[in-house]
C-alpha cells in the first residue's frame, strides 16, 4: 500500500516535551496516529549550517524527518513571507503586511529546498499531503523535479475573497501555484468559494458545482475539510485531568466563583483585546458579578521575533494591568491573564471546571480550543461556549454555542452575561447539539475525507483491510497495487 507523505512547516515531534501550542501540529498528530506515515518539516530550531541529512526519528508507525533552516532562512521564510506576509493578508489583515523581496526569494529558497530534500525519499506511488500557507508552492517544484505522485494541500488559515489575496505581492507564484496540487482543501465552504473565486479570475474554468476547476492544463479538484479533535479522546482526558490535584488545586483558587476561561496563541487574530474591552464593559455594566466570576486568559507568547507580535504583546499586558488596576480588591482579580504553555491534559482539566469559554477571534482558520472546551464538558452541566462568527468553527458549532461579532463590545458583554446565567435546561441543549457535530465529524473523519478526495481507490482498500495494528504493520512494505489485488479477489 502506499505511503502516506505528510509535510508541514511545524511538526509535533514526540520528544519535544509540554504541548505544541498551534493547533496545525495537534490535529496532523492525531490524523497520523493512526494511519503511520512520513512527516517531513522543520525541527523549530535555527543552526548556522544546516546537515543535508534531515534527522530521522521513529515513533508508533510515525517516521519524523526534521530539518534545521539557517538565520537567514528563518528570517526571510518564517517571520518574513509567512508570517508577516501571508498570515495577515489571508486573515483579511492587509494593513498589517510588510512585504520585502527579500522576504519572498527566502520564501521560494526555503520551499526549493523542501523539495530538494523531499526529492531523495519520494517513491513513484507515495500520497503527499502538504499542509498551510508555509508550503504553497511546494507542488510546483516537485512536479519540476518529476514527481508525478497525487498530492493534496490543506490550508489551515482562511483564503479570503479573490481582491483580498490579490494584495498578496507576487501572489501568483505562492497562492496560485495551488493550482500545481491535484486537491486543494479549505476549513469551511466560504474558503473554499473564494479560492474558486480566485482560479477563475486567473484564467481558471470551474465547474458549475464549484469543486473542480480547470487551469493551465490541470484539473485541481477543491473541498471543505472542517479540521476536528480527537473527540472521545479529549472527553476522556478531561474527565480524568479534573480529578488530578493540579485542577483541583485550579478549581479551590477560584473559591466558589464562576469561571471563564480563554486559551489562545498571542496572535493579532484571536481578538484578545477586543475580548479585553468587552470584559471591562461588562465589569463596569454588570457591578452584580464582581468578586463572583473569574477571567482567566491563557496565552502561550508566538512568533515572537515579529515586530507585529511584539506590539501586540505590550498592548495586550497594558490592557490586563488597566483591568485589574481598576477591578480588584485585596481578595479578587478579576483577570488572570497567563504567558504560559499548558500541556493539553492540563488544559482539558481547566475547560471542564470553566461555566464559559470567550473564543472570539477576529478570524480564525478553525479554532480547535472552541471544539476542545465543548468536548471537555461534562455533559450534566456543561458551559457555555461564546464563539465568534468569524472563527471557521462557527460553521459547525453555529447551532449551539452563543455566536457574537468580536468587534461589537456591548453584545460580546451581554452574551457573556448570559453565559454565566444561562438555565441548565439551555446549557444541556445547546451542547448535546454541538457534541453530536464533533462525534460525528472527529479527526479520523477528517483524514479519512481528505485521503479519500485524494486516492478513492487507495482509501477505499485501506478501509477494507482495517486489520488489528500489527498485521497492518506486517503488510505496509507491499507493493501499491497489493491492496486493490486483494479487493478485486474479494478477500
Ligand atoms: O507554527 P506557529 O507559527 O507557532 O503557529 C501555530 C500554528 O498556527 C496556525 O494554526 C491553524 O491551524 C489550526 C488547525 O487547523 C486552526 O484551527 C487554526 O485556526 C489555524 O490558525 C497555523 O495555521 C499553523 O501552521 C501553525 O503551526
Ligand atoms: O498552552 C497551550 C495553548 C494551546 N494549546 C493547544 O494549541 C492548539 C491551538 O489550536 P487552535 O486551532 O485553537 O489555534 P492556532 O494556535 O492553531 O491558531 C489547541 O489544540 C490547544 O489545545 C496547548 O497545547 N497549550
Amino acid at each position: 500500500m502506499s505511503r502516506i507523505v505528510v509535510v508541514s512547516n511545524r511538526v509535533a515531534l514526540p520528544q519535544k516535551s509540554g504541548g505544541s501550542a498551534g493547533g496545525l501540529a495537534v490535529a496532523v498528530n492525531a490524523a497520523l496516529k493512526d494511519k503511520g506515515g512520513i512527516w517531513f518539516g522543520w525541527s523549530g530550531r535555527v543552526a548556522p549550517e544546516p546537515s543535508d541529512a534531515p534527522e530521522v526519528t521513529h515513533r508508533a508507525g510515525i517516521t519524523y524527518a526534521v530539518i534545521d533552516l539557517t538565520g537567514e532562512d528563518y528570517q526571510e521564510y518564517y517571520n518574513g513571507f509567512a508570517n508577516r506576509v501571508l498570515w495577515p493578508v489571508l486573515h483579511y489583515r492587509a494593513d498589517l503586511a510588510e512585504f520585502s523581496r527579500a522576504d519572498l526569494s527566502g520564501y521560494m529558497r526555503v520551499n526549493r529546498m523542501f523539495a530538494d530534500h523531499l526529492a531523495r525519499i519520494l517513491k513513484p506511488d507515495d500520497i503527499v499531503w502538504i499542509h498551510d500557507y508555509h508550503m504553497m508552492p511546494l507542488a510546483r517544484h516537485l512536479r519540476e523535479r518529476g514527481h508525478m505522485n497525487r498530492m493534496g494541500f490543506f490550508l489551515h488559515i482562511p483564503m479570503p475573497p479573490a481582491d483580498i489575496i490579490q494584495a498578496v505581492p507576487q501572489h501568483a507564484q505562492t497562492v496560485g501555484a495551488l493550482a500545481h496540487y491535484d486537491l486543494v482543501g479549505f476549513q469551511t465552504d466560504g474558503d473554499r468559494d473564494n479560492f474558486a473565486r480566485y482560479l477563475e479570475f486567473s484564467g481558471g474554468r470551474i465547474t458549475p458545482d464549484g469543486t473542480g476547476c480547470d487551469i493551465g492544463g490541470r484539473q485541481v479538484t477543491l473541498g471543505t475539510f472542517p479540521v476536528a479533535i480527537e473527540t472521545a479522546a479529549f472527553a476522556r482526558r478531561a474527565r480524568h485531568a479534573h480529578r488530578t490535584r493540579y485542577v483541583k488545586a485550579f478549581r479551590e483558587s477560584l473559591s466558589d466563583r464562576k469561571l471563564i476561561i480563554g486559551v489562545d496563541r498571542l496572535d493579532y487574530s484571536k481578538g484578545i483585546p477586543n475580548r479585553f474591552d468587552a470584559y471591562e464593559h461588562f465589569l463596569r455594566t454588570v457591578p452584580e458579578w464582581h468578586d463572583r466570576v473569574s477571567y482567566v486568559q491563557i496565552t502561550p507568547k508566538s512568533r515572537t521575533d515579529v515586530p507585529e507580535y511584539q506590539e501586540m504583546d505590550r498592548d495586550v499586558s497594558h490592557k490586563a494591568g488597566q483591568i485589574n488596576g481598576a477591578y480588584s480588591d485585596v481578595t479578587w482579580t478579576p483577570l488572570r491573564y497567563v504567558n504560559r504553555t499548558y500541556s493539553r491534559s492540563a488544559l482539558a482539566g481547566f475547560y471542564r471546571v470553566a461555566d464559559a469559554a470567550m473564543v472570539t477571534p477576529l478570524r480564525d482558520g478553525m479554532n480547535l480550543v472552541a471544539k476542545e472546551f465543548v468536548a471537555a464538558q461534562d455533559p450534566c452541566d456543561p458551559g457555555v461556549l461564546v464563539l465568534s462568527q468569524f472563527a471557521g468553527a462557527a460553521a459547525e458549532l453555529g447551532a449551539g454555542a452563543l455566536l457574537v461579532n468580536p468587534h461589537d463590545t456591548e453584545s460580546m458583554a451581554a452574551a457573556l452575561k448570559r453565559a454565566l446565567e444561562m438555565p441548565l435546561a439551555e446549557r444541556r441543549e445547546r451542547h448535546s447539539r454541538m457534541m453530536r457535530v464533533l462525534e460525528a465529524r472527529d479527526i479520523d473523519h477528517w483524514a479519512e475525507a481528505f485521503l479519500e478526495a485524494l486516492v478513492p481507490e487507495e482509501t477505499s482498500a485501506r478501509r477494507a483491510i482495517a486489520l488489528p495494528r500489527a498485521a497492518i504493520r506486517s503488510v505496509v512494505r507491499l507493493p501499491a497495487t497489493w491492496a486493490r489485488d486483494l479487493l478485486l479477489r474479494g478477500a
